[in-house]
């Protein structure tokens, strides 16, 4: 047991690394996948599920707690970790995002972003201090800065106005977070699809001397190839003793390309909204549980598998749940897709120790084609 926040790198195989995220509510095995849990829960899982998946931390949003049910009032509750009563490690983002992609009548200026909410169309103000006192009202474990993203495309003259706000912004949040042993602060990298100016944003944060860095403004429609290159180019600029996280990243391919460029800490909805929607990730590759096509089959999704909504489902009663639109549909095959997620996450974590990472790469992407 812990009182501070440290980073170990235990292996390397290639540009892929193996490590651990320690801090007091308990250690992150890296490469990690941390299931969103936007407001204050992983929507269609109780946490002792999400813990069974493997999962040693999981994501919260400043943006959706603070408008409902308010963070004051999470802090009066006793914090985030007492009231989802989820007691590992929880990584919350700072809002920046969601507030570019979710609020109305935003005003963005030196000093922060004033907006109304999705919800009630309430007034807000977002500085870079009051997401982090809003993220320290959490209790947040890893605490993220205030950023402006920028949609992409975009033209060089914003992408680098926003990257420099955000720079600014890194700087405030450091001050406003100050020393707190046991808990992070992370960076996040901008800069859009622009080389020259992702590594500016990388570098001039690596002189901040934060705990942890993020890669952002990416996993927003650009392809493939683009975030890659971007990553490329950023993860040496970044320190090689720190954790590196990629924000909103990804699919199963987009994760294993991505951990052999460095990164160690993942999160993204997709498992849990396309367990919601009916689509269920296997070793064998994705299968749509509403396509007529499975009506008879009664062969569980995965028979090797050990978590239940796998291994102990016929198809053919997935498929009637998600037709008839029953919520044990989408509690299953989110089961199914987290499940699905941290085995990867193992599988990559003991490939790097193994020294065999580009070779189960490789297997486990033929085994998605088999189908
Ligand atoms: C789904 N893609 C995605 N890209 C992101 C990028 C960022 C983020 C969240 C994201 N999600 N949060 C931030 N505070 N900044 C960058």
């Amino acid at each position: 047991m812990t009182t501070s926040f440290s980073f170990r790198l235990i292996a390397t195989d290639g540009g892929a690394r193996r490590g651990e995220v320690s801090m007091p509510r308990g250690t992150v095995r890296t490469p990690a996948f941390m299931p969103v849990g936007t407001g204050g829960t992983v929507k269609a899982m109780y946490m002792d599920q999400v813990r069974g998946t493997g999962a040693d931390i999981i994501l919260g949003n400043t943006y959706h707690l603070m408008l409902r049910p308010g963070a004051e009032r999470v802090a009066r509750l006793g914090g985030l970790h007492e009231l989802a009563r989820w007691p590992w490690p929880i990584l919350t983002d700072s809002g920046g995002f969601q507030v570019m992609s979710l609020s109305k009548l935003r005003k963005l200026t030196e000093n922060g972003v004033t907006f109304r909410s999705h919800i009630d169309g309430a007034p807000y103000e977002m500085t870079p201090e009051r997401s982090i006192e809003i993220q320290g009202l959490l209790d947040s474990d890893i605490q993220m800065q205030l950023d402006e993203c920028t949609a992409l495309p975009a033209k060089h003259s914003e992408i680098e106005r926003a990257m420099e706000l955000s720079l600014r912004w890194a700087e405030r949040c450091k001050v406003a977070f100050g020393d707190q042993p046991g808990k992070a602060m992370f960076g996040i990298v901008q800069g859009g699809d622009d080389a020259g100016l992702r590594v500016r944003s990388a570098q001039a944060l690596k002189v901040m001397d934060l705990k942890g860095y993020a890669v952002g403004g990416l996993a927003v429609g650009e392809p493939q190839p683009v975030m890659l290159d971007m990553l490329e180019i950023t993860c040496p600029e970044l320190p090689g003793d720190k954790p590196r996280y990629l924000m909103g990243v990804g699919t199963p391919d987009d994760i294993l390309k991505s951990v052999a460029r460095g990164i160690d800490m993942f999160d993204c909805v997709m498992p849990t909204r396309a367990g919601r929607h009916g689509l269920a990730y296997t070793r064998r590759g994705k299968v749509n549980l509403r396509n007529a096509r499975h009506a008879d089959d009664h062969r569980p999704l995965d028979e090797e598998s050990d978590c239940p909504a796998a291994r102990d489902y016929s198809r053919a009663y997935l498929h009637h749940l998600v037709r008839s639109q029953e919520a044990l549909g989408a509690m299953l095959l989110t089961w199914n897709n987290l499940a699905y997620y941290q085995r990867l996450m193992q599988d990559i974590r003991d490939a790097i120790e193994a020294g065999q990472f580009a070779d189960r790469a490789a297997s486990i992407t033929e085994g998605w084609a088999r189908g």
